[in-house]
């Protein structure tokens, strides 16, 4: 049975104050012996340590937006996989889409990235997700299908145990339109289907598969109600602790129902 993960990708928002705040009001919601679903918040690299003193002896697990792939060096800007577990993560998102089509990220780039994050110890939240365009051209499949395999390249199915699938469609993203339960739940049965055959069945069945796009309050108990969605990865509805306490006890009523 695959947990319920709620996480919070808090991208380029509040600031110190703020951050130490909502972590808090999270924290509050999630007692140190949880026993029914994960839960996580991503903040900002700066606000990393505060936030997970923040949630430190609460059922919370702190993680981070994004990481470099080279051990350390000349490498002005950027974060090391090792930097991230010394301040305290357990987890990084890697390939959201805005890295992907902001910052312009590649399969390759994501790919080493997640090598890193691996061999560092972190675990990986793998983000995927077609844009509207490509849905429109009926190439929704086939672009997850290439991110899969290009971001997933070398990893192992021992690997596999410690990735997270978050399946987020670039048009659902901060836009207010969320993919129906039908759309997502159809990506996320194909996203498990693609595992059983790049890996097999047992890690198919054991990797947890988020949707994240628009997620709400009103919305997270039924996506999450849907066979192979194993969580929600929320960005909007994470800056609020009034909105993301409520996704996270739909969750918890999901699981325990
Ligand atoms: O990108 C997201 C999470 O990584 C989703 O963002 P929104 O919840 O704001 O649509």
């Amino acid at each position: 049975m695959r947990r319920l993960f709620v996480a919070g990708n808090w991208k380029m928002n509040l600031l110190g104050a703020s951050a130490k705040q909502l972590a808090e009001g999270v924290a509050a919601a999630v007692p140190a012996d949880e026993s029914a679903i994960d839960a996580l918040v991503c903040p900002p690299y700066p606000y990393l340590r505060a936030v997970g003193g923040a949630v430190d002896g609460s059922g919370v697990q702190l993680g981070a937006q994004d990481v470099y792939h080279e051990p350390e060096g000349a490498f002005t800007g950027e974060v090391s996989a090792d930097m991230l577990v010394d301040v305290g993560c357990g987890w990084v998102i890697l390939g959201h889409s805005e890295r992907r089509h902001v910052i312009g990220e590649t399969d390759e780039l994501i790919n080493k990235k997640v090598a890193a994050a691996l061999k560092a110890g972190l675990k990986v939240m793998l983000c995927v997700g077609e844009l509207l365009s490509d849905r429109e051209a009926n190439q929704t499949e086939a672009v997850v299908d290439a991110q899969l395999a290009g971001s997933l390249e070398g990893v192992s199915d021992a690997d596999m145990a410690q990735v997270a699938v978050a399946y987020e469609p670039v048009w659902a993203i901060g836009t207010g339109v969320t993919a129906s339960k039908e759309q997502a739940e159809s990506a996320h049965a194909h996203v498990r289907n693609w595992l059983a055959g790049r890996y097999n069945s047992e890690v198919a069945e054991a990797t947890r598969i988020l949707y994240g796009g628009s997620v709400k309050p009103d919305n997270a108990a039924e996506l999450m109600s849907q066979p192979n969605i194993d969580g929600v990865l929320v960005g909007g509805a994470s800056l609020k602790t009034d909105l993301f306490v409520p996704i996270i006890e739909a969750a918890r009523q999901v699981a325990t129902s």
